[in-house]
């Protein structure tokens, strides 16, 4: 990528609404961690330890994707712990000029050693909220329901969120491996989250077909999508989000990584962009997919001819559909424009 280019991204201000926690964490971190908690593990330099965080370009479905999380796993399993990659991933943010972030993580996966949900949640809280004060940038939890768990463990996830909403919890989400899962087996669990007024982003779309999407808008109460990679094999659907304004969360380099189309020249996102959908660009793991939004946005920029112009109107996407107040949406859209204008023209060229 041209240079200027690249640095304009660089200085872009920039939102993630689609961050895990746990495929975000710096192998340093990991290392440090295990060396603390006296764990062993497979490798004690960042260079053993790094290719078994991150999915390398074999990597064929999902599935294998998610076999890149069992290792940080455990050194996940403390308050401390937690705390700490919470508070780490705010900076990591904030060394890519993000000015606001959404964080994902599971908290039944980390009761290893007797942790409650509630104590999870608290710690993933305590260290965004943390970092929010140290690096300025905005941060709140989304917790996420695991496909492969007991209907009781995630209705625990549920009842625990409802007491951190407005607390610096967002939202509840859907995670896991999509393909053995589909969204129709969870319609209870996300009923009962409906009901305790709990934002609802479900991934959807990804490692499966449209009707996972449908299911999620119609009958989960998605008001966000995770990904959505595959909406356009129901034209129908793509239709109703696009005139109801339900924003995709797309995350570019995971999505090719976990074949959610066969390649850069099969990913739509300059064609739903172009139908009026309400696009969005995030990271998913940091860690996992080797990436941050820079990155993604370049690629973005560089491979489907988004203009200077259109990757801030994704941006503004972003802010609309991050689940915080009228008030709180306004202010970041403020913050972002004294930057954004700084480094543009307004018109399709950069300034810098
Ligand atoms: O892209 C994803 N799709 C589905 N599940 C995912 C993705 N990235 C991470 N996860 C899962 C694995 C993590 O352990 C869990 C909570 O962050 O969410
Ligand atoms: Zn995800």
């Amino acid at each position: 990528m041209e240079e200027k280019k690249w640095k304009a991204i660089k200085k872009l201000p920039k939102i993630d609404l689609h961050l895990h926690l746990d495929g975000s964490v710096k192998p340093g971190t990991v290392l440090d961690l295990a060396k603390t908690q006296g764990l062993i593990l497979p490798g004690n330099t960042i260079d053993k330890i790094r290719p078994l965080l991150q999915i390398d370009e074999n990597c064929n479905s999902l599935k294998e994707y998610l076999s890149k999380f069992d290792l940080v796993s455990r050194v996940l399993q403390t308050s401390e712990a937690i705390e700490r990659v919470a508070f780490e991933l705010v900076e990591q943010a904030y060394s890519t000029n993000c000015k606001y972030i959404e964080v994902r993580f599971g908290p039944q996966l980390h009761r290893e050693k007797g942790l409650t949900v509630e104590e999870v949640i608290f710690s993933v809280i305590k260290g965004l909220k943390k970092g929010e004060r140290k690096f300025g940038v905005g941060a709140n939890a989304i917790a996420c329901c695991l496909r492969h768990h007991a209907i009781n463990q995630n209705i625990e996830v549920i009842q625990a969120s409802a007491q951190f909403i407005d607390g610096g919890l967002a939202g509840v989400d859907l995670a896991g491996d999509e393909a053995s899962f589909p969204a129709f087996l969870f319609r209870r669990i996300f009923k009962f989250a409906d009901k305790k007024r709990i934002p609802i982003t479900i991934h959807a779309g990804e490692a499966a077909g449209s009707e996972n999407i449908k299911e999620a808008v119609q009958h989960l109460g998605a008001t966000r999508i995770g990904h959505g990679v595959r909406l356009r094999e129901d034209l129908h659907l793509l239709d109703y989000l696009s005139k109801n304004k339900i924003p995709l969360e797309m995350c570019p380099i995971s999505n090719i990584q976990t074949k959610a189309c066969s390649g850069w020249d099969d990913y739509p996102i300059r064609e739903y962009f172009d139908l009026g959908l309400m696009v969005t660009v995030n990271t998913d793991n940091l860690t996992v997919s080797n990436t941050n939004l820079n990155k993604e946005y370049a690629m973005v920029m560089e491979k489907f001819n988004f203009t200077f112009k259109e990757i801030y109107q994704l941006v503004i996407n972003s802010i609309d559909a991050a689940f915080i107040s009228i008030e709180e949406k306004q202010l970041l859209k403020k913050q972002c424009k004294v930057e954004y204008d700084l480094i543009s023209t307004g018109e399709e060229e950069v300034v810098i």
